[in-house]
């Protein structure tokens, strides 16, 4: 999976998104989001997370610049704005008959259409594996867990390889054990040179695998940076008013301590 590595940064500047007259974030910059790192969107509930990512990914209108390549990815047609992007949503639909293999070729010949049946079979299959659920290939979705289904989900938005990859909490339904497989594979699809949107409420998640951690309050950016640089008591105390200490594991790992409501 190393064809298609992102053109450069994702630059966005001035964004404004509504829902209706209601304005979720009005005139709003983030910082470079690099390609070959995994940046995090973290913050409370409502904070807008979601609502980034959807029109990062051109599911909502905005009005502002998204620059890729040169280009405004605002001004670009859905389709092409599709091939360049792949968006994993917070969650899908439980009934569906379609097999897990099944929802994953078809994902991938959406955007593919002229690709040979057998390319499309490998790759599909390569992506399941790459996840970590071969074994489910020939299982219905609507018969997964949610834990799995979440799994099938990924493994849709990876076999296209999008140059940038956005993914709304793609741990949230997962055990432990399933939560570091995924953000390990996050972080190899990034290191092949794509930009990778991660939202994440875990924060010990965020702060062990985030390479840029941009904390959103009140549809503005609160904080940006390494989670080293960021994720600090006063930050918790501000946005998420918990008082925690974040300590810093033998093996260099972080971990938060929460002490209680601040
Ligand atoms: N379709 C909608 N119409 C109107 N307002 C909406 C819509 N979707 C979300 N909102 C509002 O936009 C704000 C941001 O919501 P969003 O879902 O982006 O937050 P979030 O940070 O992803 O939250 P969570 O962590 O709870 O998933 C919230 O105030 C929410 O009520």
């Amino acid at each position: 999976m190393t064809d298609n590595p992102a053109k450069g940064p994702l630059d966005v500047q001035g964004l404004t998104v509504r829902y209706g007259r209601t304005v979720i974030f009005n005139d709003v910059d983030l910082p470079t989001i690099q390609p070959g790192e995994v940046s995090v969107f973290a913050g409370p509930n409502g904070a807008g997370k979601s609502t980034l990512l959807r029109a990062l990914a051109g599911m909502i209108r905005a009005s502002g610049e998204i620059l890729y390549d040169g280009r405004n990815l605002l001004d670009l047609t859905a389709r092409r704005r599709a091939e360049l992007v792949g968006f994993m949503p917070q969650s899908i639909a439980a009934t569906n008959g379609l097999t897990v293999l099944d929802s994953v070729l078809a994902s991938l010949r959406l955007f593919s259409p002229g690709i040979s049946a057998q390319r499309s079979q490998d790759a599909a299959l390569s992506a399941l594996e790459r996840i970590g659920i071969l074994h489910l290939a020939m299982r219905p979705l609507g018969q997964l867990s949610g834990g799995q289904r979440q799994l099938a989900s990924l493994a849709q938005s990876l076999v296209r390889k999008p140059q940038i990859l956005l993914l709304d909490e793609p741990t949230s339904a997962l055990d432990l054990r399933h939560q570091v497989e995924v953000m390990s594979v996050m972080k190899s699809v990034a290191r092949e040179g794509r930009i990778v949107i991660v939202v994440l409420h875990d924060l010990s998640l965020a702060a062990n695998w985030a390479d840029q951690l941009i904390f959103l309050h009140d549809g503005r950016v609160a904080d940006a940076g390494t989670p080293a640089d960021v994720l600090t008591s006063d930050l918790l105390r501000s946005v998420y008013r918990v008082s925690a200490r974040v300590g810093r594991a033998a093996g260099g790992g972080a971990y938060l301590a929460v002490d209680g409501l601040a």
